[in-house]
């Protein structure tokens, strides 16, 4: 996932929306620590979005309540827009679409995580989920996190059901007849998500896929943001080349070349 200028190529113009946040400021410090690539503007909660102006390609890393309509700014302004923020909804993806109608050039990848790691994560439980009878994912993030579950793991979540459908599975086997409220967690396109907030961690996230007499746990951690830069960088030098609306980093990993 490399990069680097190329002689006589003017770098490419990045801005930073969710600038002073944990990631925004990871993504700003990585964004100014490579050569072709220039920081034009760093956008925070009580600027316009319109600072993006003169920005080829934006990063988003606002709260999800925001991001929708910085994203939105940013199609019909013709900046290119890569996506950090969760929340995204089906309903809110389709605007983006639809924004994407009228600028046919302009690139947004949304991504539920930049970590190859946990794309790598999302893909094998795919893989292993028409092999086990149970799955449930646990995802366990910092306690600042305002959103549960994590985006990840949603989207892990929904890249199993859609496995275990297409092998024509049904309900995982839960007896549960009376409990607490939230006690089997979030129930996410028929598949258990159960949220850990904790000071200390930062990101990560186990899928447990249980058979007779065996268990399966596929683990993802991100010790530090630094982990997600790698991808962030990736994607704000590809997106252009791919206009339309892209979910998940997976689609630029080549993951099965
Ligand atoms: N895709 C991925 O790999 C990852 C995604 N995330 C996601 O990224 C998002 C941000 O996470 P994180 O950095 O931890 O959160 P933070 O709360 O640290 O950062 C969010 C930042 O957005 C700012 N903000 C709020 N509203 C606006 C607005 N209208 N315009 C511009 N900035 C605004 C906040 O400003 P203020 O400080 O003033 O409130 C804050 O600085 C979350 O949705 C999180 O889930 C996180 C990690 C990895
Ligand atoms: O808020 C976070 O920290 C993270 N958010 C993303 C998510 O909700 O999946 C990605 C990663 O898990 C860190």
């Amino acid at each position: 996932m490399s990069g680097g200028a190329e002689p006589g190529r003017a770098p490419l113009r990045v801005a930073v929306v969710g600038a002073g946040g944990r990631m925004g400021t990871a993504a700003c410090r990585a964004v100014e620590a490579a050569d072709d690539l220039e920081l034009v503007a760093r956008v925070h909660r009580d600027d316009p979005v319109d600072a993006v102006a003169g920005a080829d390609v934006a990063v988003v890393l606002s709260v999800p309540d925001a991001a929708p309509a910085q994203v939105d700014w940013c199609v019909r302004h013709g900046v290119h827009a890569v996506v950090g923020t969760t929340g995204w909804t089906d309903e809110r993806l389709d605007v983006v679409r639809e924004a994407l109608g009228a600028q046919p050039r302009v690139g947004v990848l949304v991504a539920p995580n930049f970590a190859v790691g946990a794309v790598l994560a999302m893909r094998f439980a795919a893989q292993a989920a028409r092999f086990y009878e149970s799955v449930e994912v646990v995802e366990l993030h910092h306690p600042d996190k305002v959103d549960a579950p994590s985006g990840t793991a949603v989207r892990t979540a929904r890249g199993i059901a859609e496995a275990r459908r297409a092998a024509g599975l049904g309900a995982a086997p839960d007896a549960t007849s009376t409990g607490l409220d939230g006690a089997r967690g979030a129930d996410v396109d028929g598949v258990r998500v159960h949220s850990v907030r904790l000071r200390g961690l930062v990101a990560h996230e186990e899928v447990l896929l249980g058979g007779p007499g065996e268990q399966l746990t596929i683990r993802h951690d991100s010790f530090d943001r630094e982990s997600f830069m790698p991808g962030v960088l990736l994607a704000v030098r590809r997106v252009a080349e791919r206009p339309g609306l892209l979910v998940g980093l997976e689609h630029l990993l080549d993951l099965d070349g």
